[in-house]
């Protein structure tokens, strides 16, 4: 399929790139794959501390999991996908394992969907998630990583006031969408109700401009992995390497990847090995 000729609707529906099998299978298989990896973590060894309250509203709770190894003090923040309206903490701890194998606690944090809540509402969710991690639960080396609509929500956080108080080391963006402006005129709007103005405010692509990270980049050297799927459409590649381009700009150190052989779906499915490249990529980027 080419880029240009293809209408947004087409180019932000993540399933009709997908070479694995029919795109009408893609979202319910990635359900039950991620529902099933998810509920045999639930069933290990791992502590699992469930359902911690962050925050007033009805999803906002989270899951930590834990071992012995997780004394070293780095803790990843893993926010689902499904476009801001779909999915849940519930069934996406699929990245646990290789992770906490890795002595790298993890925290799958809930948050309210539209169009119950607005995205500003949603944004707002992740913020207190942040000050509930650093007072409450006195962690100190997040790294903050999220998928497609996570990912974006992720890249909400990216202000240097927030990345110096909440202890923000870097932030880990998969398969993400960070100008929100494509997906006005599509069937994803319905439940977000974005207008141009709402687009601008809560696009990281367009709000970051004129920030300065010269300060914390010389106390935390926050940084950055952008990743993206081989199988994802052309405008998720252009946003991935357009917000890489401007992260680099700002003086920030980014590492931009795309990962072969997957797409939008099994990008994370596959965080359950911890042979998958990418799996090896983020305990390396988090633990060097
Ligand atoms: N309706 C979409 C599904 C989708 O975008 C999606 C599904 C699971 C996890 C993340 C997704 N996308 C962005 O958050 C599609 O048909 O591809």
């Amino acid at each position: 399929m080419e880029g240009k000729t293809k209408s947004n609707e087409v180019l932000y529906s993540p399933s009709l790139w997908c070479k694995r099998m029919h795109p009408d299978m893609v979202v319910n298989k990635h359900i039950e794959i991620v529902q099933f990896i998810s509920e045999q973590i639930k069933k290990s060894s791992y502590r699992v501390t469930a359902n911690i309250r962050y925050g007033p509203g009805d999803q906002q709770l989270l899951d930590v999991y834990e071992n012995e190894l997780t004394s070293l003090d780095h803790t990843f923040v893993y926010i689902h996908g499904g476009y801001w309206q779909d999915l849940n903490k519930d069934i996406s701890a699929y990245c646990v394992e290789p992770l906490v194998n890795a002595g790298i606690r993890v925290v799958i944090p809930g948050y309210d969907l539209a169009p119950k809540v607005t995205l500003c509402n949603i944004v707002e969710e992740i913020h207190q998630l942040l000050s509930y991690l650093k007072d409450c639960l006195k962690y100190k080396n997040i790294w903050l990583g999220g998928h497609s609509a996570g990912a974006h929500l992720a890249a909400s956080m990216i202000h240097p006031e927030l990345i110096e108080s909440f202890g923000v080391k870097g932030f880990i963006l998969i398969s993400g969408v960070y100008d929100l402006n494509p997906l006005l005129e599509t069937s994803i709007n319905k439940a977000l109700t974005l207008n141009k103005k709402t687009c601008l405010q809560l696009s990281p692509l367009n709000n970051l401009h004129g920030l300065d990270f010269t300060h914390i980049m010389t106390q935390i050297c926050v940084k950055f992995l952008v990743v993206y799927a081989e199988n994802d459409s052309p405008a998720f590649h252009f946003q991935s390497k357009q917000f890489a381009k401007l992260l680099d700009k700002l003086g920030l150190e980014v590492i931009e990847e795309r990962i072969n052989g997957v797409d939008h779906f099994d990008i994370v499915e596959n965080l359950s090995n911890k042979d998958y490249s990418l799996t090896k990529t983020i305990i390396n980027f988090i633990l060097n």
